[in-house]
């Protein structure tokens, strides 16, 4: 059986948590590709060219530690930009997104580019003030020194970035289902997703 599930929106929506859990709950793969990126630009940090690093792409990076810092999300976002990049991950997402037994992925282009097939979309949002605390109290919690406002800053442009950008920029798919996270527990959004799940689910 292949079933995909599309889940995008912008940064600390809530897109991870939700796309992990549904995996869990239906027994499908779960992809983070904000990973790929991630690792791309951990590599472009470290002195690689963007180009190369996203060619030469493995598995293995996605699990090296140091991904979710302030300084990779924000080179991620700048790398993520540049059509080469995104062209060269373009066929690993693809191959999960149609694996049989499912799968759900994560990040700002499944529903548009990587999967617009996916027999269901969500697009994740929440206000900028609960995406700026939930990402803080993650950095604080991993003894990252900031503040909200630096963060809500960041956030910002970043969003700006992956929003404004021509290739494969931030935006919902038209059949997408946009859930705002705000006032919902990460319990609650799970409960609405697989109730919409199920409806198109075959039994
Ligand atoms: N509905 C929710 N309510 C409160 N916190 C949430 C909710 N969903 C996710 N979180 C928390 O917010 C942070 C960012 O969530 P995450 O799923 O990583 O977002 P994204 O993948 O969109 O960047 C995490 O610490 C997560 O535990
Ligand atoms: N499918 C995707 C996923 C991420 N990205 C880029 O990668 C960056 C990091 O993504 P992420 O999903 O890890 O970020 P968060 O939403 O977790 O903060 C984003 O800001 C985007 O620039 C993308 O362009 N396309």
């Amino acid at each position: 059986m292949h079933f995909t599930i599309a889940i995008d929106g912008p940064a600390a929506s809530g897109k991870g948590t939700l796309a992990k859990a549904l995996a869990k709950h239906f027994g499908f793969e779960h992809l983070d590709t904000g990973l790929l990126y991630r690792a791309v630009a951990a590599r472009v940090l470290a002195g690689d060219t963007p180009e190369h690093a996203a060619q030469t792409l493995d598995t293995h990076h996605l699990t090296h530690k140091g991904m979710r810092t302030p300084e990779v999300g924000a080179e991620a976002s700048r790398v993520a930009a540049i059509p080469a990049v995104r062209a060269a991950l373009v066929d690993y997402q693809r191959k999960v997104a149609r694996r049989k037994g499912g799968a759900v992925l994560d990040g700002r282009d499944i529903g548009t580019v990587i999967a617009p097939e996916a027999e269901v979309k969500f697009f994740i949002t929440a206000s900028d003030t609960s995406r700026a605390q939930r990402r803080l109290a993650e950095f604080t919690a991993k003894g990252i020194d900031t503040d909200l406002e630096t963060v809500l800053r960041d956030m910002q442009d970043r969003d700006a970035r992956d929003s404004d950008r021509a290739a494969a920029p931030l935006r919902p798919a038209d059949d997408a289902i946009t859930i705002d996270t705000s006032d919902l527990t990460a319990e609650e959004v799970l409960a609405i997703a697989i109730e919409l799940v199920d409806e198109v689910l075959p039994k």
